[in-house]
């Protein structure tokens, strides 16, 4: 079902352009791979599909036989409008490059698969920490013994010197935290990031109280209050696992710092057990629970109390692999579901000793683990433990970026555990009243706002659909052609090419293309080359590049074939493409830069790899992206919305601010989407709208036809059901 109305409906005078200036030529024979087909009469016995729009008023053309097989809709939902994307030359179909981790400008945790494990080449690198420490006016401090150390730093006890009148007893012991300036946490050698955050905080219940700050040396200094145990060390204690009333008393405490650590305006962005600490033994702090290591926190709401703007960077990740959110995984900014999705994580790491993306390995090691988190239920996940934990992982899991989190629901989740439990392991917020008798309370955690059931983002499932987004355009015609046999596929370019249309966009599913033809691209002279077993046909493309012709669309079929439809008549100045393993967006970073945008995706199988036709299943390694960019392609600006589950969030959002999807491109486990600012503000008011659907959209693309919305990219991959 169903797809939604477009939101705004709007003619621009560039798009009634395009519509009438659309040249019929034939690709030059001699550039067009000679592929043997049918004639158009035979296509009716044939598996291919096609269709064309003759819009009534124009009474250009017949319809082309329909064919039967109506496709079932699974899902549509909605989006808004782009331009086209054109471009050069300069050919850069270089090797496969993996996403890098950047780390600026703030710190990046250096991901510890192991936690509360100290690598033994890492201690010899470290810098010996002075004897003695002063700062910021404090006492003097003998450095003790070290009590733990991070990616950034080295916490050690400190005792106060002992005074002629003050025994050395009495004066309490601290935590001192040194921090060398060239560490990883210290910005261009200045002070730690984790400083700033301390101070923009204040005393948060539940944070460690940071009583002096200054330099010693080459060393940035924190004394602070002195802490316990980790909850990775209590962990490890008792045998590698905690029981279920343990780690809801965890649970309910640590969502309550969180809140209060939010309330502040900052997301915490790396819990997990190594920064959870239990107050000093033998203290009447001892059964406290404190969170520790700010130097990864960042706002989530800014000085005019808004909610920070969404974004995404994929290659932009801060955290620990093993806890961090698959949104941290995206690259997308962090806010509050962030730090309850690595709670849920934390607590199933506690009471089932691990995590299931535990021991993936090698460069693209986020990558597994993030496809991984996004692809298992909150039912397998938390399959051994009790309801209360899976409903809650349930719901962190499911929050929207700007979501307010309900904790007192969430905590009360946990009630069932605690009700009852006279001596806690944690000592709980007295503010708190969960655990006392007061019934299952009335939760509303799976309810939206306005109490009706929210829906649940992380479901295990996925699939593979049709993916068509459809631009707003003046009446004009457009046919499309699907599960085409590459040997048949000739036969209705030529025929779109006589007709007067342009390819506009190309697809593939399996091994059959997908080809929509249109008059309203604007497009001159086409060539186009069905390769095999090559992706992309560099040497082909360099010599059309030659000739003034653009890469205009791009489509990889899954035994690694390829169809590249070059153009004349683009807005293009120069072009350059990238094939890679994985989403190349490092590279496609460097060419914004440089002022290209990108305008055409595509993704393929690798020939011969394991996963291409009649292999075992595709992982995500074995398919492959091609991102072309080109110069001057009418946008302002550009972002990439890159997920393992579409629809994503981030497209509406983008949608929202004026991006229109210009690109989309997927492969069997991730979908990327280009989505383009257009440097005309008239074009904004362009609507888009997309459609999910399990077979091509033929009845759909009449109705829309019928709204004058064409189609204007087409890919087929993953999504949800
Ligand atoms: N106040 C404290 N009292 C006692 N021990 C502490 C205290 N703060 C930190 N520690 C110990 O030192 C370890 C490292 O501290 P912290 O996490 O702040 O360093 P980091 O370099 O920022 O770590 P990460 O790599 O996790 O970002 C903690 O895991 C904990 O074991």
């Amino acid at each position: 079902m169903p797809e939604r109305r477009p939101q705004r409906v709007a003619k621009t005078a560039a798009k009634a352009k395009l519509a009438r200036g659309t040249p019929a030529c034939a690709p030059p024979r001699k550039n067009t791979p000679i592929i043997k087909g049918e004639p158009l009469a035979q296509r009716a016995n044939g598996r291919d599909k096609h269709k064309e729009v003759v819009p009534e008023q124009l009474k250009l053309a017949k319809k082309v036989k329909q064919e039967p097989g109506q496709p079932k809709l699974a899902v549509a939902a909605p989006v808004k409008a782009p331009a086209r994307g054109l471009a050069q030359r300069n050919p850069a179909a270089a090797p496969q490059q993996p996403v890098k981790v950047e780390k600026q400008p703030m710190p990046v945790a250096e991901p510890a698969e192991d936690a509360g494990e100290v690598a033994e080449e890492d201690e010899e690198n470290l810098h010996p920490v002075p004897t003695k420490v002063s700062v910021g006016g404090s006492p003097v401090y003998v450095v003790d013994k070290r009590l733990g150390k991070g990616g950034f730093g080295q916490v050690y006890l400190g005792k106060r010197l002992p005074r002629r009148n003050v025994p050395a007893s009495r004066a309490s012991p601290v935590a001192i935290k040194f921090e060398h300036k060239t560490s990883k946490g210290c910005v261009a050698g200045g002070p730690p990031y984790e400083w700033s955050v301390y101070t923009s905080l204040g005393d948060v219940y539940g944070v460690p109280k940071l009583m002096y700050k200054g330099q010693c040396g080459d060393f940035f200094v924190m004394i602070m209050d002195l802490l316990g145990p980790s909850l990775w060390d209590i962990w490890s204690m008792k045998g590698q696992r905690i029981n279920e009333r343990h780690a809801a008393c965890m649970a309910v405490e640590a969502l309550s710092i969180l809140q209060k650590i939010h309330a502040k305006g900052w997301v915490h962005g790396d819990v997990k057990p190594e920064n959870f600490l239990m107050g000093p033994a033998d203290t009447d702090k001892a059964s406290r629970l404190f969170l520790v290591d700010l130097g990864l926190a960042t706002k989530w709401r800014d000085r005019n109390m808004q909610h920070v703007k969404y974004e995404q960077r994929p290659d932009d990740f801060r955290g620990t692999v093993r806890y961090a959110s698959a949104h941290a995984h995206l690259g997308r900014v962090a806010s509050r579901r962030d730090d309850l999705e690595s709670l849920a994580y934390t607590l199933i790491f506690l009471l089932e000793g691990r995590l299931p993306w535990q021991g993936y390995q090698g460069e693209n090691k986020g990558l597994y683990v993030c496809k991984k988190k996004m692809g298992i239920s909150t039912e397998e996940l938390c399959a051994p433990m009790g309801q209360s934990f899976r409903e809650f992982a349930e719901a962190a899991m499911s929050l929207r970026f700007e979501d307010e989190p309900r904790y007192e629901a969430y905590q009360a989740l946990f009630e069932p555990l605690l009700y009852g439990v006279a001596e806690k392991p944690i000592t709980l917020d007295p503010t708190l009243k969960v655990g006392q008798k007061r019934g299952r309370a009335q939760l509303d955690w799976d309810a939206e706002g306005d109490g009706t059931a929210r829906k649940r983002l992380r479901q295990g499932m996925r699939s593979q659909q049709w993916i068509t987004v459809y631009n707003k355009h003046a009446v004009m015609k457009q046919r499309y052609h699907y599960n085409v046999a590459t040997a048949r596929l000739d036969v209705h370019v030529r025929k779109g090419l006589t007709d007067g249309l342009q390819i506009s966009s190309v697809a593939c599913t399996g091994d059959l293309w997908a080809l929509i033809m249109d008059a309203g691209s604007g497009l001159g002279n086409q060539v186009y080359k069905l390769a095999s077993a090559q992706f992309l046909p560099k040497e082909w493309i360099m010599e059309q590049w030659d000739r003034g012709f653009y890469i205009s669309s791009v489509a990889g079929s899954q035994s690694g074939d390829s169809l590249t439809v070059m153009s004349k008549g683009t807005r293009f100045t120069q072009q350059s493409y990238k094939v890679s393993d994985i989403f190349p967006f490092e590279w496609i970073k460097k060419k914004w830069r440089e002022g290209f945008h990108i305008s055409a995706m595509a993704t393929g199988g690798h020939a011969g790899r394991p996963g291409s036709a009649g292999g075992p299943p595709p992982a995500v390694c074995n398919w492959q992206w091609a991102i072309v960019m080109s110069r001057t392609t009418g946008y302002a600006d550009q972002v990439v919305e890159l997920d393992f589950a579409y629809p994503s969030e981030g497209i509406h959002k983008r949608w929202d601010i004026g991006y229109r999807i210009t690109a989309a491109a997927a492969t069997p486990d991730q979908a990327a989407f280009a989505l383009s600012l257009p440097r005309r503000p008239a074009a904004l008011d362009e609507a888009q709208e997309t459609l999910r659907t399990s077979t091509f959209p033929s009845s759909h693309v009449k109705e829309k036809w019928d709204k004058n919305l064409y189609i204007s990219a087409v890919a087929f991959g993953r999504t949800v059901p």
